[in-house]
C-alpha cells in the first residue's frame, strides 16, 4: 500500500475506534461526551479528512515541470537566482544631492498624459510677467482634469523631450497636436493651487456665440457654442474672461469655454457677432410703437391698434421699467428649476406672434375649450361705453387721466391709442384673474415680455410661429385679415411675406425669453399643442430666472 492509503487508513482507524468509544460513553450519558461526539461526526472536519486525503494524493503523485526544458534546470541555480533578486534593491539610486543647491530650487514634475485621439483638455499662455509658458487653465470633465495631474499655473519646462524654453506658445501647441499616444511634460507645478471652491451655477444665454469665428477665444476648439435661450451649466468662473460651460442638453460632455458675463457684455458692445444684441434697444423701448391685440371679448379695437400702429409706427407703448434695461444687457441670465406648487397661483400665458399668424384665434379656442379654467384679461379704454356692453366685461371704462394715471404708476403691460381712445392691458386686470385661481391667458407684443417678466406674474412665453408660406397659402385660402372695423380681407401674398419676416425678427430680437414655440400650420393640431403646452407650464418643474425665485422668499 502507498504512504497515503496507510495515512488515510491509519487516520479513519483511529477516528473509528473514538467513536465507538464515545457511542458507548454517550449511552452512559457522561458528562461532556456527546459534544465530542458531535465535534468528531461534523461536516468540517469530515471536509478537512477530505483535504488531508487529497494532499496526499498529491504528493504521492511527484509533481513534473510544465516545460520540457525546464528537466535541465539545476535546483541550485534556481534558487541562487531567486535569492539574487530577492535581495536586489530596485529603488532608483539617485546621486547624492550636491551641497550647493539653493534652497528655493523648484521640485519638477514629471507627467506622462495618454492621448488617444482626444484633445488634451488644457490651454497654455506665456506668463504677462516672468514670459513663462504655463497651463492657462484644465478643461472640466477632458484628459488632463481627469489625470489630476495638470493644473492651472502648472510652469511648461519641457514636451515630449524637447526643451520648450524659447518657444512660442503656439510652437508648443503644434508639438502637442502632433504627439500621438503618450504625451510627457515636465513642469514645475503652481506653488499655491487655487482651492476649487466654485458652485455650479445655471444660466439662460441671452445671446448667440459661435467660438470659430471669435479671434479672442484662446482656443476655438475649446470654445462652446450656444444659441440664444440654451440653458448652460457654468462649472468655473476662474478665468475673468473665459468660463467654463457646459449645455444642459449634454451635461456629459466636457466642458467648453465661454466668454465671461464682463467679456461678453464687452462684445455685445462692439457688435462683432453676427445678430448683434442692442442693449441699448431697450433704452428707447419705453418710446417704442406697441401695436396691441385683445380678446376677453377678442376686441377688435385693441388689434386694429397694433395693426395700425405697425403701419405708422406711432400709437402703442409698453412701460419699461427701470429693471428693464439691465436684464437687456445681461448677456446670462441666472435660471433655477421651479416646480409650481398645486396651491400656488398660476403662471401667466403669454402668446406672442406676428399679426394675422392666428394668436387671437388660438386664444380664442383655447379659452371656449374650458372658460371655467381659461380666461383673458379685461383692458382698459377710454372710449364711451356702448349700450350693450357692461363695464368690467368687455372693457373697464375709465376716464383719460384715470388712464394716464395708470400708465404713469406703471400699472400697464402695454397700451395704445386707436381713433382717439387709449387702450390697455393692465397687470391688475391680470392679477384680478390669476387671484380666482385661472389660467390667464393674454397675447402681448414682444417688447413687453420683459415688462409681464416679473416673479408675481411668472408668464410662460409662447410663440406662435407662421408655417411656410408653401403651407400658410394652402391653410389660409378662406382665413381673412382684419384691416378695419368692417372690413375682413382675404391673405395677400405680401401679407404672408410680411408674416414670415416679422417673425424671423422676433425670433432672432426675442427668441431668448420662448419658453415654447408651437408652428400655426393645422389649426386643430396648433390649438392642441397650445392646451398641453398651458399645462405643461403649470404643472412641470420649469427654468425661470433665479431673480423671481428669490423675490418669493423675501416677499
Ligand atoms: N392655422 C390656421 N389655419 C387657417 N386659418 C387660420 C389659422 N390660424 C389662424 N387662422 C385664421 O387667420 C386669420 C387671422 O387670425 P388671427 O385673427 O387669430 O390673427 P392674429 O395673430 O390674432 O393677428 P391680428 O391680431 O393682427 O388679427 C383668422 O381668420 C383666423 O381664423
Amino acid at each position: 500500500t502507498s504512504k497515503a492509503d496507510r495515512g488515510n487508513q491509519c487516520l479513519s482507524h483511529v477516528l473509528t475506534l473514538v467513536l465507538q468509544e464515545l457511542s458507548l460513553l454517550c449511552k452512559r450519558d457522561v458528562n461532556g461526551v456527546g459534544m465530542l461526539y458531535d465535534l468528531l461526526r461534523s461536516r468540517w472536519l469530515q471536509a478537512l479528512l477530505k483535504i488531508y486525503e487529497c494532499l496526499q494524493n498529491y504528493l504521492e503523485k511527484r509533481p513534473v515541470p510544465v516545460m520540457l526544458q525546464a528537466h535541465a534546470l539545476n535546483c541550485e541555480a534556481l534558487l541562487s537566482a531567486h535569492d539574487t533578486v530577492a535581495q536586489k534593491d530596485f529603488e532608483p539610486t539617485l546621486p547624492p544631492l550636491p551641497d550647493n543647491i539653493p534652497e528655493n530650487e523648484e521640485a519638477m514634475r514629471i507627467v506622462c498624459l495618454v492621448k488617444n485621439n482626444q484633445p488634451l483638455g488644457a490651454t497654455i499662455k506665456r506668463h504677462e510677467i516672468t514670459g513663462d509658458i504655463t497651463v492657462a487653465r484644465v478643461i472640466h470633465g477632458g484628459l488632463a482634469d481627469r489625470s489630476g495631474l495638470l493644473y492651472a499655473g502648472d510652469k511648461l519646462v519641457e514636451v515630449n523631450g524637447v526643451s520648450i524654453d524659447g518657444l512660442e506658445p503656439e510652437q508648443v501647441i503644434n508639438i502637442l497636436a502632433l504627439s500621438q499616444g503618450t504625451i510627457m511634460f515636465k513642469l514645475i507645478p503652481v506653488s499655491d493651487r487655487p482651492v476649487s471652491n466654485q458652485t455650479t451655477l445655471y444660466v439662460r444665454a441671452m445671446a448667440d456665440y459661435w467660438p470659430l469665428q471669435d479671434p479672442a477665444i484662446p482656443c476655438a476648439d475649446a470654445g462652446l457654442p450656444f444659441k440664444k435661450g440654451e440653458i448652460l451649466q457654468i462649472v468655473d468662473q476662474n478665468d475673468a474672461l473665459w468660463w467654463q460651460a457646459r449645455k444642459l442638453s449634454d451635461l456629459s460632455a466636457c466642458a467648453g469655454l465661454i466668454p465671461s458675463n464682463h467679456l461678453l457684455k464687452r462684445k455685445q458692445r462692439e457688435f462683432w457677432w453676427t445678430q448683434p444684441f442692442q442693449p441699448h434697444f431697450c433704452l428707447k423701448s419705453s418710446m417704442l410703437p406697441m401695436p396691441l391685440s385683445f380678446t376677453a371679448g377678442f376686441r377688435r379695437s385693441m388689434r386694429l391698434c397694433r395693426r395700425k400702429s405697425r403701419a405708422n409706427q406711432q400709437s402703442c407703448y409698453a412701460r419699461c421699467p427701470s429693471s428693464c434695461c439691465s436684464t437687456f444687457a445681461a448677456p446670462y441670465e441666472e435660471v433655477v428649476r421651479y416646480q409650481r406648487h398645486p396651491g400656488d397661483r398660476n403662471r401667466l400665458i403669454v402668446l406672442v406672434g406676428p399679426a394675422g399668424v392666428g394668436v387671437n384665434e388660438l386664444r380664442r379656442r383655447l379659452i371656449a375649450s374650458n372658460p371655467r379654467e381659461f380666461q383673458s384679461a379685461v383692458p382698459h379704454t377710454t372710449r364711451v361705453q356702448k349700450s350693450y356692453e357692461m363695464n368690467g366685461r368687455e372693457y373697464h371704462y375709465v376716464s383719460k387721466e384715470t388712464f394716464e394715471n395708470m400708465v404713469y404708476s406703471h400699472r400697464m403691460l402695454e397700451y395704445g391709442e386707436y381713433r382717439g381712445y387709449m387702450y390697455g392691458t393692465s397687470i391688475d386686470a391680470v392679477r384680478t384673474v390669476l387671484n380666482e385661481g385661472k389660467i390667464c391667458v393674454i397675447d402681448l407684443e414682444p417688447h413687453g415680455i420683459q415688462i409681464a417678466r416679473t416673479h408675481e406674474l411668472k408668464p410662460y412665453i409662447i410663440f406662435i410661429k407662421p408655417s411656410s408660406i408653401s403651407c400658410m397659402r394652402q391653410t389660409r385660402k378662406n382665413a381673412r385679415i382684419i384691416t378695419d372695423y368692417y372690413v375682413n380681407m382675404k391673405f395677400k401674398e405680401e401679407d404672408l411675406q410680411e408674416m414670415e419676416d416679422s417673425a424671423k425678427k422676433m425670433e432672432a430680437q426675442f427668441g431668448q425669453f420662448f419658453d415654447q414655440v408651437i408652428v400655426n400650420d393645422n389649426l386643430q393640431e396648433a390649438s392642441a399643442q397650445l392646451l398641453s403646452a398651458v399645462h405643461h407650464a403649470q404643472d412641470e418643474p420649469q427654468w425661470v430666472p433665479a431673480i423671481w425665485i428669490c423675490s418669493d422668499t423675501q416677499t
